[in-house]
C-alpha cells in the first residue's frame, strides 16, 4: 500500500505539490495529468527519491528515513530518468542490481533471462545501455524494476515509447501482478491504455488532486473525464503552418 500524507513540494518558491493526500491499495492506479502537472515529482517523492517539502510517505507502513532497507526489497521503481548503469550491456545491468535487492547470482540471472524474453532483449542483451534504443533503455529499465518481484510498483511513463508487442506484454504482466495483490501506480498519457487496464484514475491539476475515480464503476470514458477536468484543446490553426 501506497500512502501519502499532505505532502507538498517546490522549486525555487515555486510550488508543484500542494498538499497531496493519496492512499493506493493494490490494483492499477493511473496518475494522469498535462506536461508539468506534478506527476513525475509525485512519483519522485513515492519513490523516496526526494523528500517533500511537508508531509509523509508510507509504503506498506514504513517511511524512507527509518527503513529504506526494507522499502527498496519490496519497491520497484522506472523512474522517469531510467536509472541504468549507462557504460554497463543490457543484462549487465539485471545481473548488477540482483544482489541489491537480495536476489542470488543465479536467481538473478534466471529472471533476467525470463524478462528479457518477454520484452524481446534476448537479442541486444550484450548491448551497452547508452547505445541501446530509447524502447531497448525503457524495457531494461521496467525488467530491473519488476526483477524481485517488489509488491508495489511506482512507474513513470511504462508504455510511452514502447512498441505494440512489448506495450501488450506489459499490459499482461501489470495485470497478472495486479490480480496477484500488487500495488501498481502509473503515469501516463495513454489514455486507451488507461482505459483497458487501470482500476482507479487520478488526475492531478495545479499540484492538487483533481479527480480521482474508478472507471468501470462510473462507467465513462477515461478521455471523457480527463477532458472535463483539464479542458478541451482548442487549436487555432496557424496561418503560416497551414497550406
Ligand atoms: N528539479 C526540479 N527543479 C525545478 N523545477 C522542477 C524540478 N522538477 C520538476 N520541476 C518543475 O515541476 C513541475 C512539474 O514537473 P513534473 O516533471 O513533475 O511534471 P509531469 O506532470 O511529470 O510532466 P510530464 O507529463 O511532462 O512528464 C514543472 O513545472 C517542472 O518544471
Amino acid at each position: 500500500m501506497i500512502d501519502c500524507r499532505a505532502a507538498s513540494k517546490s522549486y525555487a518558491s515555486q510550488p508543484v505539490l500542494r498538499g497531496i493526500d493519496l492512499v493506493v491499495e493494490p490494483g492499477i492506479c493511473a496518475l494522469l495529468g498535462a506536461n508539468g502537472a506534478g506527476k513525475s515529482t509525485l512519483l519522485r517523492l513515492l519513490s523516496g527519491l526526494e523528500e517533500p517539502d511537508d508531509g509523509s510517505v508510507f509504503i506498506d507502513g514504513l517511511g524512507f528515513r527509518d527503513h529504506p532497507v526494507e522499502i527498496r526489497r519490496n519497491l520497484g521503481v522506472l523512474p522517469e530518468g531510467l536509472g541504468l548503469f549507462e557504460s554497463l550491456t543490457i543484462i549487465e545491468n539485471l545481473m548488477a542490481i540482483g544482489p541489491i535487492y537480495g536476489l542470488t547470482k543465479s536467481e538473478t540471472a534466471a529472471r533476467a533471462t525470463n524478462l528479457l524474453g518477454l520484452f524481446e532483449l534476448t537479442q541486444g542483451r550484450h548491448t551497452v545501455a547508452r547505445n541501446c534504443s530509447f524502447g531497448m533503455r525503457k524495457k531494461t529499465a521496467l525488467a530491473m524494476a519488476l526483477l524481485h518481484r517488489p509488491k508495489v510498483l511506482l512507474l513513470d511513463e511504462p508504455f510511452e515509447g514502447i512498441d505494440p508487442s512489448s506495450s501488450a506484454v506489459i499490459e499482461m504482466l501489470l495485470g497478472q501482478l495486479s490480480s496477484d495483490g500488487a500495488t501498481i501506480l502509473l503515469t501516463s498519457h495513454i489514455l486507451s491504455i488507461v482505459q483497458k487496464i487501470a482500476t482507479r484514475v487520478v488526475i492531478l491539476r495545479h499540484g492538487r488532486i483533481e479527480s480521482d475515480f474508478n472507471p468501470p464503476t462510473i462507467n465513462e470514458e477515461v478521455e471523457e473525464v480527463y477532458f472535463n477536468i483539464v479542458g478541451k484543446p482548442q487549436p487555432e490553426v496557424l496561418d503560416w503552418l497551414g497550406s
